[in-house]
């Protein structure tokens, strides 16, 4: 048996930092990462069989858990049909009929391989769609990695401290306008501007990736009505919040109807996908309807769609969210009083299935500014001490939690057990 430090440094030889997406290289909470062997329901395992409640669920997808029967049963039957055709298939109908049942914002979409995909042929689509250049976005929010929305971003790219990237050509940066998330005002002022030149405003409805910041009342609507004014496509990037957050997603919960939506993690079940719709007027621009083009090899993957169809149809079953949701308050609950006791400046975030646990003395965390004020070296000592203890947290202080169906209440008191007991040694 290999230890994780010896798998990690046979990974570094011929992948780049040993990792194929950055923010799973450990790079900011320091030492090696966690080699995973195996997952069922709740937990992982990694190559030395230890296990660890799991609150990263593959950064949002395994909602039901992990290795959930049906969805595997279906991955399975799928598979034994061939894996793909690069052909239309009628599951990939169904998909497109069951998103637009869910969201009835959505009323035609288009199904990519990877959330980066979506987020960025949705910035295409309303380019092309209102004939101009400039976007907005949000400090701290995170789109995937495509070169116009690669500014100030979060997640790994704010990790890493690069939320810039170079290879970015500067003259595309530019058309990329960076707001303050949360502050509408400034929304107001900018369009004031150069409303007419703005293509879209793209926006993690609830934020999670600097760490998990909801939208202050005032702050949606607000996006809603300048881009009602300016004739500006809203994109709501509900790649990590659909079908989480509730089942319709943020747009539901706020009762806010964006242009456009794009989508990725649950509605592949654990296989790679995404997707963007929205009004059927904006969507007929796209090729082969229109003349905006996007296309993928391996888009409404057979496999992917098996897994996805099953995952949304359990989510659908009555109760669902509201007990995700009360299991999640369960554990931020439970973390708030374990810091209480240890007296640690904790505070945590809630919106529906997914948290963020801020180390700060402030009463909520609503902007970038905030999140990157909390303490990352007491978040480092507390992630770590979780880890031996058998909980996985995710590996940064930006990064939002996510809790599963799979996850019991001896899994949430044990991880609270846990909590209390590093934070009083921290
Ligand atoms: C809100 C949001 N949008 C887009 C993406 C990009 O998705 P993917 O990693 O599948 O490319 C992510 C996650 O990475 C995300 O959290
Ligand atoms: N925060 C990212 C997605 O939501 C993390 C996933 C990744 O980039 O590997």
């Amino acid at each position: 048996m290999s230890s994780n430090e010896s798998l990690f440094t046979a990974a570094q030889q011929h992948i780049p930092g040993g990792v194929n997406s950055p923010v799973r290289a450990f790079r900011s909470v320091g030492g090696s990462p966690v080699f995973v062997k195996k997952a069922a329901g709740a937990y992982f395992w990694d190559e030395n069989d230890k296990r660890y409640i799991d609150y990263v669920g593959s950064w949002g997808p395994m909602i039901l858990g992990h290795a959930h029967p049906a969805v595997i049963e279906a991955v399975r039957a799928a598979a034994l049909n061939g894996l793909s055709y690069g052909a239309p298939t009628v599951a990939e109908t169904h998909m497109a009929d069951k998103i637009c049942e869910i969201m009835p914002s959505i009323e035609m979409v288009r199904l990519t391989s990877s959330g980066t995909e979506a987020t960025m042929s949705a910035i295409r689509l309303a380019r092309g769609f209102t004939g101009r250049d400039r976007i907005v976005k949000f400090e701290g929010n995170y789109h995937g990695h495509s070169d116009s929305l690669l500014v100030k971003a979060g997640s790994g790219a704010l990790t890493f401290g690069v939320p810039s990237s170079p290879g970015v050509p500067k003259a595309l940066a530019e058309l990329t306008i960076t707001l303050e998330y949360n502050n509408i005002e400034q929304v107001r002022e900018t369009f004031a501007e150069m409303g007419d030149d703005i293509a879209a405003i793209i926006v993690e409805p609830v934020a999670g990736n600097m760490n998990c910041i909801p939208p202050v009342p005032g702050f949606l609507e607000g996006l809603r009505a300048v881009c009602d004014e300016y004739g500006t496509v809203l994109i709501f990037d509900e790649v990590m919040t659909g079908f989480r957050v509730a089942l319709g997603g943020v747009q539901s919960k706020y009762n806010i109807t964006p242009d456009l939506t794009t989508l990725g993690k649950i509605i592949g079940g654990g296989m790679p996908v995404g997707a963007f719709g929205g009004k059927r007027e904006i969507m007929s621009h796209i090729s082969p309807l229109g003349p905006v083009y996007q296309a993928g090899t391996l888009s409404g993957n057979p496999v992917a769609m098996a897994a996805g169809l099953v995952t949304l149809e359990l989510l659908q079953e009555a109760g669902f969210h509201e007990r995700l949701t009360a299991k999640t308050t369960m554990l931020c609950e439970g973390l708030n009083k374990a810091a209480a006791a240890a007296s640690v400046p904790v505070i945590t975030q809630q919106a529906g299935g997914m948290f963020g646990l801020f180390f700060t003395q402030e009463k909520s965390v609503t902007s970038f500014a905030a999140a990157t004020r909390c303490d990352t070296d007491a978040f480092n000592r507390f992630f770590h001490g979780m880890l031996d203890a058998g909980v996985y947290f995710a590996p940064s202080a930006y990064e939002a939690g996510f809790v599963s169906q799979a996850h019991t209440e001896a899994d949430i008191e044990e991880t609270i057990h846990q909590a209390e007991r590093v934070l009083r040694a921290l």
